[in-house]
């Protein structure tokens, strides 16, 4: 005894600081328990010494890890929460242990390495119970942000875990999975924390408790049993129960490492010897029967989760402000760009886009935050570099905003200096567009390296006083752009493909984001070259397609995280990262928006901007409000060229036979388009020295007709308004060369409603027998040359090719605009055997025969047609 008492006081003394002086105390109980054990069996336990096992106990486990939480001293007043940091072993209490003298706590340990096994699963209710009074122990004692606590109830299907919902509301505990494939991605999460904190061999950053109330089976038992062996470094700690699980076929179950094991006993459990420290001499475990402990008290977990939830919030938010540097552009891009964005436990991590990690691949299923994710990377780099460092290309294919805060709105001037085009719901001709303006950039970077005798950017950007800042492109939904298998398609992947090769090498890097990475046609047998390009991979929730196969981390991810890889997605590079959600900081995101734009320089411009869904309207297009009577060739605007500038379409009206135009589809946004062109090329007219003459055939375009014709007139030219049969007479007067009085100037024959026209046309002369078609006909062969012009518009193709006589004349009308006409249709009429054109609201497809040009557009409309009212 008396070598017990020296042992107990060292212990108590120790008590004042515990951790160093923990293990001196453990011995002591070890000594205790294995004298009480052997006195016990002899016969010799006093009353006295499970008086001192009782105090020992209460010194080893203290505070929230032992008793209530009471002190001893003041058994009124409770101890603080979260006072323990959790880096080595600790004493855990488990119940009482009972002997005929009295009882004792009894103890095990837990973290550093040590585990603790059931037999008897969660259904047995002093079985759940314990486990949560452990959760409930184990939370209210670690220090904020030093413990993640992971659980699985396949016992009970979420039942076990059910009183300590406000933890799981508070999130201090995660949601119990239920189902075995959620155990199997529980299994991925838990190694890849040890695997990363075993790698970072400093000191144990969290302790993950991963806690089931039932053992797992065959190839999952395995792995839970590796992570037992794995040792204190992988800061990992397992307590399950129900193991070992009933044997199947006699095969032994994988054992456990440095695991205490509690077998359950009717109302009392035996506790086994713990790894390395012994109770018993024979390995019988503590001699004495345990009463395990009950429930938490209701109100300590409502407490508990109110207090820590708030301070471990607190400790481990991570908040937009996190990812900015203290100083604004003062990066250089010289070797790459990079930002922090997000952290691993207290780490924080940093992706860069440089000669390691071109390109990245990002995934994640609608709704997983991969708009946010990809808002925290393009803040934190304008934060970061001047625009004369980095400039951003941003092409989003969703319906959404994704990309919408970086542009100026009406109730928002501000934009972001470095973005140059802004793609929102973007069309996919647009994204091969911006794509053809990148390869455009990296062919003028090349030029200029060699110019310049240089291989490298950075020396380029030493010799030279022009900025050649480092690109960024982020293509979010690019499955959208690459869908089918059309032209458009196989053009986008070539670019890409191409990008992807040689981008490094002139600063220009890629990222692809979607939620979806399987069933891309045109990527067939393309995969490698393109993403091989690619090898950082951000996982979201529901992202693992950009993992390799047998890489699941991303299975159970929560929102707010992401598996960071940078071997191509490679099983054993993750790392989970934790990252801010922007969406949640708006005030600090638009704050940080204006203060980069109050820098951007005096003669920087907003973004090249295409936003989908808007309509375009002539007036507002500067080309047209620029054009001057006395140009060689009056233009004919249309629309805008769905291009990176938006810039203005049209057709060249000169003398070379069938520079006419000709519009087609039901739409009555073709009236409209009528009017833009008429109007564009009277403002190149001086008053006098044109004549328009208006054909309204069909009613629903008088009301446009009308209003053409009166803008004609006040800006001071010549309208005549025709009906059918005054069209074909003049149709006749124009199919030769006119003579006299009349000639001079040009003729624009402007007819809403061709179509309409057919019966008169038909009609033929009755002195020289010619009809009206063969009248046309001649007409737009010569009518060029001696100024005369058709602008027409047509509801149907059949009726445009029977006016021409054939499609084989179709180069009679050389300029077409055709709206909602079939692709197939319009590829026959042209000849062209896989056109690319799907007819949509707001679409038109520009083709002029004369100089090959087949471009989308978004076609001019009147203000105040709605959208809906265009196709
Ligand atoms: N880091 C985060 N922390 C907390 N919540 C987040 C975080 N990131 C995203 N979220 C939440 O997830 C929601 C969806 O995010 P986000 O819009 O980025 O998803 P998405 O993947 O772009 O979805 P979709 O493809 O459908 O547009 C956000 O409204 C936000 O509330």
């Amino acid at each position: 005894m008396g070598r017990l008492t020296a042992t107990f006081n060292r212990a108590v003394t120790a008590h004042r600081d515990a951790q160093t002086h923990l293990a001196a105390a453990r011995a002591a109980l070890t000594d205790t328990t294995e004298q009480a054990a052997a006195g016990h069996a002899a016969g010799r336990v006093t009353a006295d010494t499970v008086h001192r096992l009782r105090a020992i106990g209460e010194v080893l486990a203290t505070g929230w890890l032992g008793g209530d939480g009471r002190s001893n001293n003041d058994p009124t007043a409770e101890p603080p929460f979260g006072t323990e940091n959790l880096r080595g072993r600790i004493a855990v209490r488990l119940g009482t242990a009972t002997t005929a003298y009295g009882s004792f706590p009894a103890l095990v340990p837990l973290a550093g390495g040590a585990h603790l096994a059931i037999d008897a699963d969660a259904r047995d209710p002093q079985v759940a119970a314990l486990l949560r009074r452990l959760v409930v122990r184990l939370l209210a004692a670690a220090q904020p942000g030093r413990l993640r606590v992971l659980t699985a109830d396949t016992a009970a299907l979420g039942g076990t875990f059910v009183p300590l919902r406000p933890l799981i509301e508070a999130g201090l505990l995660a949601e119990p999975v239920t189902s075995e494939q959620d155990v199997a991605d529980l299994l991925d999460i838990v190694e890849e924390h040890a695997r990363v904190e075993q790698h970072d061999a400093r000191d144990v950053d969290e302790l993950l408790l991963l806690v089931l109330t039932s053992a797992p089976e065959g190839r999952d038992l395995t792995r839970l049993a590796a992570l037992t062996h794995a040792g204190a470094p992988a800061g990992v700690c397992v307590i399950v129960a129900g193991y070992p699980p009933p044997s199947s076929g006699g095969i032994a179950p994988p054992q456990l490492g440095s695991t205490t094991r509690v077998r359950m006993s009717g109302k009392y459990a035996q506790v086994g010897d713990p790894a390395g420290e012994t109770y018993s001499d024979d390995g019988s475990g503590l001699a004495a029967p345990v009463r395990l402990d009950g429930d938490p008290p209701a109100a300590l977990v409502d407490r508990l989760a109110a207090e820590l939830g708030d301070t471990v919030r607190r400790a481990t938010a991570l908040s937009f402000a996190d990812l900015l540097p203290e100083q604004r552009w003062t990066g250089s891009s010289a070797d790459g760009v990079r930002t922090m964005i997000g952290r691993d436990g207290r780490t924080s991590i940093e992706l860069a886009f440089d000669d390691v990690t071109p390109h990245w691949l990002v995934g994640g299923r609608t709704g997983a935050g991969k708009t946010v994710f990809l808002l925290d990377v393009l803040y934190g780099l304008a934060a970061r570099y001047s625009p004369d460092e980095l400039a951003l290309y941003l092409l989003d294919f969703k319906e959404g905003v994704s990309f919408a805060e970086f542009v100026p709105t009406g109730r928002d001037p501000s934009w972001i200096p470095h973005a140059r085009s802004v793609g929102i719901e973007s069309d996919r001709e647009y994204g091969v567009a911006v794509l053809r303006e990148l390869r455009r950039e990296m062919n003028r970077r090349a030029a200029a390296l060699k110019r310049h005798g240089v291989t490298k950017l950075a020396d380029l950007r030493r010799d030279t006083d022009t900025p050649t800042p480092r690109i960024v492109a982020v293509i979010d939904e690019f499955h959208v752009l690459l869908a089918g298998n059309d032209a458009v398609a196989r053009e986008a992947v070539t670019l890409l493909e191409e990008l992807a090769r040689k981008g490094r090498s002139y600063g220009i890097h890629l990222v692809l984001a979607s939620q979806s990475m399987s069933g891309i046609e045109a990527l067939y047998g393309k995969t490698d070259s393109i993403f091989g390009q690619f090898p950082l991979r951000v996982a979201l929730p529901g992202g693992s397609g950009v993992l390799d196969p047998l890489n699941d981390a991303a299975g159970s991810l929560p929102i707010g995280s992401a598996v960071i890889n940078p071997s191509a997605g490679q099983p054993r590079a993750n790392t989970v990262v934790r990252f801010p959600n922007a969406h949640a900081d708006a005030a600090q995101v638009a704050a940080l928006r204006h203060e980069l734009w109050q820098r951007r320089e005096a003669a920087a411009r907003p973004p090249a901007i295409f936003k989908g869904y808007e309509s375009t309207h002539v007036e507002d297009d500067p080309t047209y409000r620029g054009l001057l009577p006395g140009g060689r060739r009056p233009l004919s605007l249309v629309g805008r060229v769905v291009d990176v500038d938006l810039s203005s379409a049209y057709f060249p009206l000169d003398a070379t036979p069938g520079r006419h135009l000709a519009v087609v589809g039901t739409a009555p946004t073709g009236a409209d388009v009528l009017h833009a062109a008429t109007l564009s090329v009277a403002r190149q007219h001086e008053p006098g020295s044109a004549r328009f003459l208006l054909a309204p055939l069909v009613a629903t375009a008088d009301a446009v007709a009308d209003e053409t014709a009166s803008a004609l007139s006040a800006a001071g030219h010549e309208v005549t308004q025709l009906d059918a049969a005054a069209l074909r007479e003049r149709v006749g007067e124009y199919a030769a060369p006119p003579a006299g009085p009349s000639a001079g100037g040009r003729t624009y024959l402007v007819v809403f409603g061709m179509d309409a026209a057919g019966a008169a046309l038909g009609l033929s002369d009755p002195v020289t027998f010619r009809s009206g078609l063969d009248d046309l006909r001649a007409m737009l062969r010569q009518g060029p040359g001696y100024g005369v012009h058709l602008l027409g518009w047509w509801r149907g193709l059949r009726r445009l090719s029977d006016d021409i006589g054939g499609a084989h004349n179709r180069d009679d009308i050389a300029c077409l605009v055709a709206l909602n006409v079939p692709g197939s249709e319009l590829g026959m009429y042209l000849g062209v055997h896989d056109l690319a054109y799907t007819p949509r609201a707001n679409r038109a497809l520009l083709v002029d025969r004369h100089d090959q040009r087949t471009r989308l557009i978004v076609p001019y409309v009147r203000p105040g047609r709605e959208l809906d009212e265009v196709f």
